[in-house]
This record gives C-alpha cells, sequence and structure tokens, in this order.
C-alpha cells in the first residue's frame, strides 16, 4: 500500500497517511475474509422441516469488490430453493452468511451468483435453487465509462427451478413483486 500510494504521487510519510498501509491491510483483511472460509460450514446444521417448496429470501444487502479494479459493487442478492423430498431446510439467516462469505472476495458478479447456487445444490440437495443479484459497480460509476445508476442483474437457476417454467415463473414473481 506504500508502494501505491508513491506510485499515485502521494507521500506515504505524511501524518494522514502514516497508518495508512497497515490500516488498508486491517480492512482487506474483512473484506476478503471470505477467502478463509468453507462455504459448505454454512450449510452444515439443517432442519428437516418436510417443507417441499419455494424458500426465498429477497433483499439481502451485498458488498463485494471487483476483481478486475479492486473497487466496490454493491446491490441486493435474492436467493431461493426447493427443498428436497426430505424436506431439508437450512437456517434463513445461512443463506445471507452464504452470500456474504462468497463476496468478500474479489470477485466478478456471475460468478458470486453461481457460487451460491451451487453451494446451496451441493449441500442441501435441493429440487432447485435461484439466485437473483442486482448490483451497481462503482468501477462502471466513478471512473471508466462513468454511468452511476447502471445496474448490472445476473441469475443463477438449477434444478427444477431451471426445469419447470411454472416454478420459475413463480420465484421470479416473488422476486419482481417483493414490498
Ligand atoms: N463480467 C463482468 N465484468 C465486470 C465485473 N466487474 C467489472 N467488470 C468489467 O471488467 C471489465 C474490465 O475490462 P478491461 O478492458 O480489462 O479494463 P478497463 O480498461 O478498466 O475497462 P473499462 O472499465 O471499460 O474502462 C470492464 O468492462 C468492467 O466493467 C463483473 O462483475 N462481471
Ligand atoms: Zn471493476
Amino acid at each position: 500500500m506504500r508502494e501505491l500510494l508513491l506510485a499515485v504521487g502521494e507521500d506515504p510519510d505524511r501524518t494522514g497517511l502514516r497508518d495508512t498501509p497497515a490500516r488498508v491491510a486491517r480492512a482487506y483483511r474483512e473484506m476478503f475474509a471470505g477467502l478463509y472460509e468453507e462455504p459448505d460450514h454454512v450449510l452444515d446444521r439443517t432442519f428437516d422441516e418436510s417443507h417441499q417448496e419455494l424458500v426465498l429470501v429477497t433483499d439481502i444487502p451485498l458488498y463485494s469488490c471487483c476483481e478486475h479494479h479492486l473497487v466496490p459493487f454493491h446491490g441486493v442478492a435474492h436467493v431461493g430453493y426447493i427443498p428436497n423430498s426430505q424436506g431439508r431446510v437450512t437456517g434463513l439467516s445461512k443463506l445471507a452468511r452464504l452470500v456474504d462469505l462468497y463476496a468478500k472476495r474479489p470477485q466478478v458478479q456471475e460468478r458470486l451468483t453461481s457460487q451460491v447456487a451451487d453451494a446451496l445444490m451441493r449441500k442441501l440437495q435441493p429440487r432447485g435453487a435461484i439466485v437473483v443479484i442486482e448490483a451497481e459497480h462503482l468501477c462502471m460509476a466513478m471512473r471508466g465509462i462513468r454511468k452511476p445508476g447502471a445496474r448490472t442483474t445476473t441469475s443463477a437457476v438449477r434444478g427444477m427451478l431451471q426445469t419447470s417454467a411454472t416454478s420459475r415463473a413463480e420465484a421470479i414473481e416473488l422476486i419482481r413483486s417483493r414490498r
């Protein structure tokens, strides 16, 4: 970080910047903590609720970091799944924890979206999963093309939510009509 400050023409020894490299190191440790966490552990505890229809958590706030520019992208994630025939469900907070874990890595939005869906499929073996992420990329807002407000939507749909048009339509409708 000291080298970086020098490279942009700053004086890393001036009072305001003296603690910055260590401060940024601590901030990065937090922002990229997901690199050191095991996603499957998030979903270790499940409950047998014999619920076999859609479970959907919408508007999970999301902060991640674009791996191309190392600047933030932020928005919301909607995460849903249809439990398997045993009705194995996870705690609702775990869906948000999963989003957080993968968001706290250098990311691209597409990979973040599919990683969450794939972790759900792997661990819960649900009949289907859907993840939709809507985000604004600051690398497109504050620099470069400079289009603040432009929003990117990505989706990852697996299993029955991919193959059954009715199931997918129900989930999409619930995501669209929220609030
Ligand atoms: N697919 C995808 N692209 C992203 C994401 N975040 C940032 N980008 C894009 O990554 C691309 C990197 O393009 P480059 O041409 O290598 O970099 P650049 O010269 O800084 O590009 P500009 O942003 O167009 O100025 C840009 O088009 C970004 O908009 C993401 O999550 N997914
Ligand atoms: Zn970027």
